[in-house]
Formats: C-alpha cells, structure tokens, sequence
C-alpha cells in the first residue's frame, strides 16, 4: 500500500486558496518530547476506533473505517472495498466527503497514533502520550487531554470507562486516560517529586453555562472571567485538596454523576456537557536541574477534558430539550472548530482567534494557542452509517494538527516565592490581631502585627523583613512555612472562636489575583456573600460592638504594604449545627485543632458539612470555612466591597479587659465549651439577661 498523504483533508481541493500541508505524522512520544521554553510545539493527535456496536450489528451497518497500520486511518464507503479492522485496504486517496459518497472510495489519514476497534484500555493508555504528558505536568506545563467526536463515539469511554454500575467504581481493565493517568501521576509525583501538592476541580458546559461538578449545592452557572495575569478563568470555583487516588477516583464518579446525561437513539448515556477535570500541581521543593539554581517551586496543570459528541437531530431523534442541547453542543463545537481553523493558517492569520464565540473555546484558549501542551484523541465510529460524521471528525483532527502553542513551564523564583510567603505572613498576622480585637483579645505578646522584630530571611531572603521570636531557622523558607501553617491554624481557631460568638468574622483576601496565584496556587480569593440572619439561626445580640481597627481597612497601611487586603466581615451562618436543642452537642468539632492535619479533607462521600478549599476567586482565609447553606431559591446580596463591617462586640463579661491580662490563644479556647453553652441559650431577645447569667 502506497504511503497517503499524511494528514490531508478531504474536501481542500475544492478551495482555491492553497493550504499548508500537514507535518508528517510522528509518535506522540516524539511529539510530546521534553517542550523547549517558549518554542512552538504541535499539537499531538492521536485517533480511537471502538467496535461496531451490538446494535449496528444487528441492523447490518458495515465496517467502514480501517487501520491498516503504520498509524493511518482509512475509511471507505464502498462495500467492496471494506476489508476488516487491521488489513490493509488498497490505495486510500484523500476525497472530499461528497466524494467519498458517490465514488466509493477511499480517504485516508495520518496521525500519531492510531487504535482500532481491539485495542483495550491500556494499549491506548501506554501508545497515546499521555503519560509523557503527566510527567510535562510534573515538571509544571500546563497540559490538556481533550476527546473529541460524534455522539456516540467513545469519548467517555476512552476517558473514563464505561459508566459505573450504581455507586461502585468502574472495574480497573477498564479503567480509562483519566483514571490512569492519576494514577500514573501520584506515582510520578512521589518519586520524582514528593512534596507536589495537588488539588482539582470538574466543571461541566451545559447550555453555555459553567456549572461546577463538585459543588454539593444546586446548579448554578458560575461566572468566567478574564484576566491579563491569568487569561480566562472562572470565579468560585471549589477546589479540593487530592489526598490520594481514591480521592481524585471519588471526585470523578461524584462528578460523572452531577454531569448532565441523556439517552438518544445513537447512545443510551449522551453526556449533554463538556466536563473539564482540571489537576493542579505546585511542587515547592527546590529544582537542581541546570539553569534552574533560583527555581524554587512550579505550577503543573494537567487538565482532560471530554466534549459533548456533535449530533445530528435527525440521527439522534432528540426533541424539546434534547435538540435545545443539540444545538449549544453543536454551536460550541463550531466555535472549537472556528478557533482551531484560525491557529492552523499559522502566525500570519492568527490576528483574531474567535475564543470568546463560546465558553469552551474560552476555557481552551490557553492550550489550543497559549503556552501548553496538548493532545487531542479523536475518536470515530466504525459504522457505514456515521460515516459523514466521521470524515468530519478525521478532517477535524487533521487540521488541529497543524495548531502550535509555545509550551512554558511556569516556575517561580526563589525570591518571587519568599516575597509572596511574607506577604502572607504579615496579612496572616493582621488578620490576627483583628480577631483578638474583636475578641477583646491581647496581641500575642512578642508580636505585635505588623512589626516583626527578628529578621525572618535566612540567606536566602530579601532581607527585607524581620523574623519574628520563635521562628526556627531552618533551610530557606522552611520555617517561614511553619510560621504560616501556625497563623493559618491559630486565625482559623480565632474565626471559629468568633463565629461561636455568632458575629462577623474578618476574610482576607489577596488584592490582585497574581498574588493569589503566587502565594497559594489553587486558593484563590473570594468573598462569601453575606447571609442575611433570618437564614441562620441568629445568636443573641451582644452590646457594645467594638469599632474597627482603622488599619483593617481594605487597603491596608501605607507603610506595610501588605498584598492581602481585609475583605468586608461576613456574617457566617455556620452554626447550623447549633440549635437551642442541641447546643454544644450539634456543633462540629473544630477542624482546626489537629495541627498535623490543618486543612479539613473534603470527602466527596462525607455527609453535610463539606468542607473544601476554595479556588480562583475565594478568599485564602475564607478558604476553610463551610459554604454558607443556601435556600434555593434564595437569592443572596453580595458583600459590601471595599467596607468593613463593624467588629462583633467584646465579651459581656469583660467589657475593659486589659491587654496583658486577657488570656492567650489556648486560655481563650478553654472557654470555648462555656461560650458554646451560651450560644446554646434559647432566644436571641432575652440575650442580655441570658448574657448575665453566663458563669
Ligand atoms: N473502545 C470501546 N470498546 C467497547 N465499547 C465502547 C468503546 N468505545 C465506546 N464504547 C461503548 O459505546 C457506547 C458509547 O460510548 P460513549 O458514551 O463513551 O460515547 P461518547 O462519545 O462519550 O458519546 P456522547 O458524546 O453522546 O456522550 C458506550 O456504550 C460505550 O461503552
């Protein structure tokens, strides 16, 4: 059999403008080799053919596409000239679909790898590059996997297996790219880089809304932003902290079930969204690679995204809803497949690259033309009859193989991460002395906020700022981690210790989103809304509200400078646990005791309260607190930007306590089971009096 013509489209030769052939095709691995900073690299695509189903079968489709090997793709509408999987079929020549029809010939295709219809789970797994793409991940490229094709195809398939039975996991031979590749990445991350700390989150593109797949909550679309610093992102997203595979496997099925799904005539489980399961990586330990001495920490994403099939209403029989679905997954993918024409005429016609014409081309925007690396599985039917939609499909990857993107590795210097760590710890230590404030609390004595007195940088430090007592002096940066693992358990002991006095508590929040991003990949600032009382239960009114601390202003001081500005105190309904029935009994216990385990795990099984960290546009502080329940259909104001809300009030029975005389941190906690046991008292009319008889 002659060599096609790699790549070729059927279907350019009724242009007149001459196209650019495509690159011979190569293996993903040679593709997806080690990306040189800043240097165009290709997309990689590879293609899955999966078995004539039962069904086709039976009503007698024929086989109309073959691999003859050698990584080529041929599909033929002419029954005689079928042959079965895995032989080769004579001379295929690229033809237009129409072509394709009336001739009953054959077209033929290029890619870097191609699987029929017997190869299984893990041929495609080891042959497709994507475990070469984790290991990029690692080493902090931002990588996508996205599967692509008509309904009915074997997207989800390839991607995740079949769907699992009821609540069990899907059998591990059939376990699919994405479960894999965790799997892979866990393992690569341990050995190659044990302090990687992961975390992810799943949306879904419904209807041309974002709606996030881990939110317990009901449905609602989330806004997509766009920033210079971070390019398209969307706003309060949950991201959740990834423990190990069993978390992230949870995750996927906790996702795969909220993801929206239909039955239609071509396939029994349609998914009518595009889900996109985003794993960040941020490994803080130091690079010894050449070049990289300064190199203190990188971001990795790795990202796999598997899109509703395109449909033809008529083939599918789908009506009221499911053709309104039809047609924004039909709209999106034209829009994926506009942007992809644009990048494919190369640099001087990428002027204008329609992103914003969907939500998922605006969400793609960074790994079909930014500074990542992609691969792309495309997967067809075999049968006679989907044959259009698989030309389509095949012309579809023939020409995002001509897409490039300049892959950079996002690193962060060694300076750039210790500036962002006492930025944190001074917002962190304000933070503080704002809640002892509000809790009629003494600073910590020895450090007062906002003037450290010790210097903190060890050699490697800016030498800017003091260390504080009691700061050990460990490797670089070492003990300025402890320091904040320290704050952030202590603020969060005060917040709780606050919201038991069911008042306001302060959030910070990073004032620009690079902060954020720098300072704590994955958590990324936002406000929670203010919830009105009548939705909690409202605890008694205590006199005497002290004011705010001029210096909590959102803004910060002049002099310190600090990134984190304190964001509008929220009224936290998080005592729903706390009923006059039950009192202490009903609360939760607080999560923040355990130092060894700081951060509360969500678990996706775990029943209410979640807890999860937030992401892009969550505030760090904010970070840790359970989501404000609301009702449906309650519509919540927004926080007041920029003001500061006043201070709950000191305690009723130490109105003029002394700074040096209130007790510590830990003093303060033993009080905790008396204040719950007040908090307990029915009534919040009669909280004076009840106030009064406080022991
Ligand atoms: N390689 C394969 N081997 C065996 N069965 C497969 C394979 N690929 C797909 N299937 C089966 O084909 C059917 C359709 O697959 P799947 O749901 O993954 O398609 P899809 O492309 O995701 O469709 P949609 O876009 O409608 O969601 C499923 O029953 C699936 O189990």
């Amino acid at each position: 059999m002659s060599e096609p013509e790699q790549g070729q489209e059927p279907g350019l030769g009724t242009e007149a403008r001459p196209r650019q052939p495509a690159p011979p095709a190569r293996r993903p691995d040679e593709e997806l080799a080690e990306p040189t900073q800043g240097q165009a690299t290709r997309l990689c695509v590879v293609v899955r053919v999966r078995p004539l189903s039962c069904a086709e079968r039976s009503r007698g489709d024929r086989q109309a596409v073959h691999c003859p090997g050698d990584n080529t793709i041929a599909v033929s509408a002419s029954p005689r000239s079928a042959a079965p999987a895995g032989r080769a079929v004579p001379e295929p020549r690229p033809l237009s679909c129409c072509q394709v029809h009336e001739a009953g010939q054959e077209a033929a295709f290029g890619f870097g790898a191609v699987f029929d219809a017997g190869a299984d789970q893990a041929e495609v797994f080891e042959g497709s590059g994507v475990k070469r793409l984790v290991e990029l991940a690692v080493d902090g490229f931002s990588c996508t996997v996205f599967a692509f094709g008509q309904t009915g195809s074997g997207k989800t398939y390839t991607l995740t297996g079949p769907p699992a039975q009821g609540e069990g996991q899907v059998a591990p031979s059939f376990r699919g790219l994405m479960q894999r590749s965790f799997a892979w990445l866990l393992e690569q991350s341990q050995c190659r880089r044990p302090d990687v700390a992961l975390s992810a989150s799943y949306v879904e593109i419904y209807n041309e809304q974002v709606r996030d797949l881990l939110s317990p909550g009901p449905r609602c679309p989330l806004p997509l932003r766009w920033s210079k610093a971070r390019g398209f992102y969307i706003e309060g997203l949950l991201s959740t902290e990834i423990e190990g595979l069993e978390t992230i496997m949870d995750l996927l099925q906790e996702g795969a079930q909220r993801r929206q799904s239909s039955a239609h005539t071509l396939n029994g489980h349609s998914s009518r969204s595009h889900a996109l399961l985003t794993v960040q990586l941020h490994a803080r330990g130091e690079a010894t690679g050449p070049g990289t001495s300064s190199c203190l920490g990188r971001w990795g994403t790795l990202r796999f995204v598997d899109l509703a099939g395109s449909e033809r209403v008529k083939d599918t029989g789908s009506v009221g809803q499911l053709a309104r679905e039809a047609n924004s997954i039909n709209r999106s993918l034209l829009a994926l497949g506009h942007c992809i024409a644009r990048l494919a005429e190369g640099q001087r016609r990428r002027a204008h690259i329609p992103y914003r014409d969907s939500k998922l081309t605006q969400l793609l925007a960074a790994a079909l033309g930014g500074a990542g690396v992609t691969l792309m599985v495309a997967c067809v039917s075999p049968s006679s009859r989907c044959l259009p939609e698989t030309l389509s499909t095949l012309r579809y990857a023939s020409r995002a193989r001509r897409v490039t993107s300049r892959p950079v590795a996002t690193r962060v210097s060694r300076e750039r991460r210790l500036r962002s760590l006492e930025q944190e710890i001074q917002a962190l230590r304000e933070e503080n002395l704002t809640l002892r404030q509000q809790l009629q609390m003494p600073r910590t004595p020895g450090r007062p906020p906002g003037t450290l007195t010790t210097p903190l940088n060890g050699p490697a430090g800016t030498g800017s700022t003091p260390r504080p007592s009691g700061v050990p002096q460990g490797p670089p940066g070492m003990g300025w981690h402890s320091l904040l693992q320290d704050l952030l358990v202590g603020n969060e002991e005060l917040r709780h210790f606050a919201l038991l006095r069911g008042r306001h508590c302060c959030v910070l929040a990073p004032r620009s989103q690079e902060d954020a991003h720098v300072s704590c990949p994955g958590l990324v600032p936002c406000t929670l809304p203010s919830h009105p009382p009548a939705l909690g239960r409202a605890l008694p009114e205590l006199p005497g509200a002290a004011p705010s601390p001029p210096w909590s202003r959102q803004g910060g001081t002049a002099d310190s400078a600090p990134s984190f500005s304190l964001q509008p105190l929220v009224e936290l309904p998080v005592l729903e646990g706390l009923t006059a029935a039950s009192g202490a009994q009903g609360r939760q216990p607080s999560p923040w005791k355990n130092r060894a385990s700081p951060w509360p795990r969500q678990h996706p099984t775990d029943p209410q309260p979640r807890w999860r960290r937030r992401s892009p546009g969550r505030g760090r502080s904010s970070a840790n607190q359970r989501p404000p329940k609301q009702p449906q259909g309650t519509t919540l104001p927004p926080p007041p930007q920029g003001q500061v809300v006043p201070s709950a009030p000191p305690w009723p029975e130490e109105p003029g306590q002394e700074a040096d005389a209130v007790p510590a941190l830990e003093e303060a906690l033993a009080l905790l089971p008396e204040w719950t046991q007040y908090c307990s008292l029915p009534g919040p009319s009669s909280a004076g009096q009840e106030a009064s008889q406080r022991p």
